[in-house]
């Protein structure tokens, strides 16, 4: 015997209300969207339909209040009220071709069930815009079930008014002012005018368009009208939009530029219109993925929105219309650096991070804006063009830490050395070099910057002597050889210098003291190999009064001790962590120092 499923409504829309939809407040978007389908399905028979739709709050002396939403739309007939209201999943807008989806915005037929969030029973009065049908009543209750009933005594216009009276819990959603914020909130844009009538006062909700549907008289008007929109939407004091218009999806808007720096990290959440109904104010993904300085505002009328409403289906469509975004938001930005400089310098300012990332991906935007991005160097901070009018030779190092190693000293020596440790800096020297072989570049580290310091004469090594011997026994035990050498800031008694992999292994040593067994298996690995050898140098400042002093006191011990802080203090300097031993070592040197400043006291 053949069974059929049996829904539980109640059921459904409990899934509806805690996993599809944000919250109780969208049966306004749904109301609004079947009334205004229902406006587009009657000009599909006369296109030059005027529709409407009006909202009245009745608010009775007693009892709760109820709300009314009412079009004059296509109406239906009793047999589609069966079909397609009362047969949940049943849309009349279900289109098998893509076409016919635009002319829709719903298409799932569920989204009446979401009155149910704030209403116990669902009342619809229809009548249908074809000839021979009398009105209808509709009565939809929670339990599932539903009474119908011909009211041919009444004689009403086309279209369909929905009636929900307020559930006890859901009062709040019943009141004119928060009935307006959703109806502004979601339908501010809709094609169609939109009234609000409560027992004293009348207005029209939605009495403006966006500035892409608008004329203007001159560019400036037009420039004004987007910035107003854009101010208004993000609450954000903008200062320069882009146009995007694609034809895939049907996608029009504005990419609004952050007045504020963003992040790599950020996700730009933009503000999206389907066929005027607001989808949702935090989509992600119409963008690629390093225009983050950006906001956009769109209207699509054609790109496939997922059941929720609250984002699209990531589909190819969807990726057309990124990438075509993208070359428009590029093209833009190159245009920019000929006809508004002075804009996208303040742009590029404010969001290099994103244009280091476009610069790097892209040898157009590199050519065109590259010069234009600011890099710290051991200078000051300088845009690459400045760099490059000053020095032949572009000086980088590859890592935060390697420039926090070199920066005093580089800087003592006057030398320019760019810190291109962060995200795509050094890939941008390096395709900058591609793109012009004849562009001298260097990488540096604390190693090579060594390399620059003045040697010792013969005389001066051997009244080093015991200084170095003392030192590197002291030192030994950290991985740490020593030397000696002349460079500036005189007032530097020593530096740490350690290349990529020393630092690197370094770390390893490091972490192992913190790892568990597998990790500490894996870390030894490693370092497998490399026990013999030094991770870095300790580097004396030959020129410093302090190492000058200890070249002449005899004292072993106050040497030793004088050893092991510097040694830890050149740690410090370089903002290298330290291990458990370094930190013993910082410990016991100053009691150390402080006991032996005691005892001369004493003696
Ligand atoms: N105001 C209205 N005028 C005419 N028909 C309506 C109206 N409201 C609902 N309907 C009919 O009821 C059907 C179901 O509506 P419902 O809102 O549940 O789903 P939908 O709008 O088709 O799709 P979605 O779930 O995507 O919103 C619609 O397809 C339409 O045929």
């Amino acid at each position: 015997m053949e069974h059929h499923f049996q829904v539980h409504l109640k059921g459904i829309i409990d899934l509806l209300s805690h996993h599809l939809y944000s919250g109780p407040h969208v049966f306004v978007r749904e109301l609004l969207q079947n009334g205004v389908d229902a406006i587009s399905a009657r000009q599909k028979l006369d296109p030059k339909y005027q529709g409407k739709v009006e909202i009245e709050l009745v608010q009775p002396e007693q009892g709760f209040p109820t709300i009314i939403f009412q079009d004059n739309g296509i109406g239906l007939t009793e047999e589609e009220v069966h079909r397609f209201l009362a047969t949940i999943g049943q849309s009349s807008k279900r289109a098998e071709l893509a076409e016919q989806r635009t002319d829709f915005i719903g298409q799932f037929g569920i989204g009446l069930l979401s009155c149910f969030m704030v209403a116990d029973e669902i009342v619809v009065v229809t009548q249908s815009a074809k000839a021979g049908h009398p009105p209808i009543e509709w009565r939809g209750r929670q339990d599932g079930t539903y009474e119908i009933k011909k009211i041919d005594q009444v004689k009403i216009e086309p279209g369909t008014r929905v009636y929900l009276r307020a559930r006890p819990d859901r009062l709040e959603y019943f009141t004119p002012e928060k009935i307006i914020e959703l109806v502004r909130y979601f339908g501010e844009l809709l094609p169609v005018p939109i009234y609000f009538h409560t027992d004293d006062r009348s207005i029209q909700v939605n009495d403006r368009r966006p500035p892409w549907e608008r004329t203007y008289l001159t560019k400036e008007d037009e420039k004004s009208a987007y910035l107003a929109f854009g101010r208004e939407m993000f609450n954000l004091e903008v200062r320069h939009y882009i146009p995007l218009y694609s034809e895939v999806g049907g996608v029009v808007g504005a990419a609004y530029v952050l007045p504020h720096s963003a992040t790599l990290h950020t996700r730009s959440r933009h503000r999206v219109y389907l066929k005027g109904m607001l989808l949702s104010e935090k989509i992600e993904g119409l963008l690629p993925e390093w225009a983050v300085f950006l906001r956009c505002v769109v209207d699509a009328q054609s790109l496939r929105p997922v059941a929720s409403r609250e984002g699209f289906y990531e589909d190819e469509n969807l990726e057309a219309v990124r990438h075509y975004f993208g070359e428009t938001i590029r093209h833009h930005l190159l245009d920019l650096a000929t006809t508004q400089p002075e804009m996208l310098n303040y742009i590029i300012s404010l969001h290099h991070a994103a244009m280091r990332e476009l610069a790097a991906e892209d040898d157009e935007c590199l050519r065109v804006f590259g010069e234009w991005l600011p890099f710290q160097t051991t200078l000051g901070t300088m845009t690459l063009k400045q760099y490059r009018q000053k020095y032949d030779v572009i000086r980088y190092v590859s890592s935060v830490d390697a420039f926090r190693q070199i920066a005093q000293v580089a800087a003592a020596e006057d030398l320019c050395v760019i810190n291109a440790g962060y995200y795509r800096d050094a890939e941008v020297i390096r395709k900058l070099k591609e793109m012009e072989p004849g562009l001298k570049i260097e990488h540096l580290d604390a190693t090579t910057i060594a390399q620059h310091f003045e040697e010792l004469a013969l005389a001066e090594r051997d009244q080093a002597f015991d200084l170095l011997r003392t030192a590197e026994i002291v030192l030994q035990p950290f991985r740490c050889g020593v030397d000696i050498k002349k460079f500036q800031p005189v007032s530097l008694p020593v530096l740490y210098i350690n290349n990529d992999e020393e630092q690197f292994l370094r770390q390893a040593e490091q972490s192992k003291e913190v790892a568990s067994s597998l990790w500490g298996d894996i870390l030894d690995a490693v370092t497998a190999g490399k026990e013999e050898v030094s991770y870095a140098s300790l580097c004396f400042n030959y020129n410093n009064p302090l190492v000058q002093r200890l070249m002449t006191i005899q004292d072993r011990q106050l040497i030793r001790r004088s050893v092991e802080m510097l040694y830890v203090q050149a740690l410090l300097m370089g903002h290298h962590p330290l291990s458990n031993r370094e930190m013993t070592l910082l410990n016991q040197g100053l009691l150390g120092l402080i006991n032996i400043a005691l005892e001369r006291e004493k003696g």
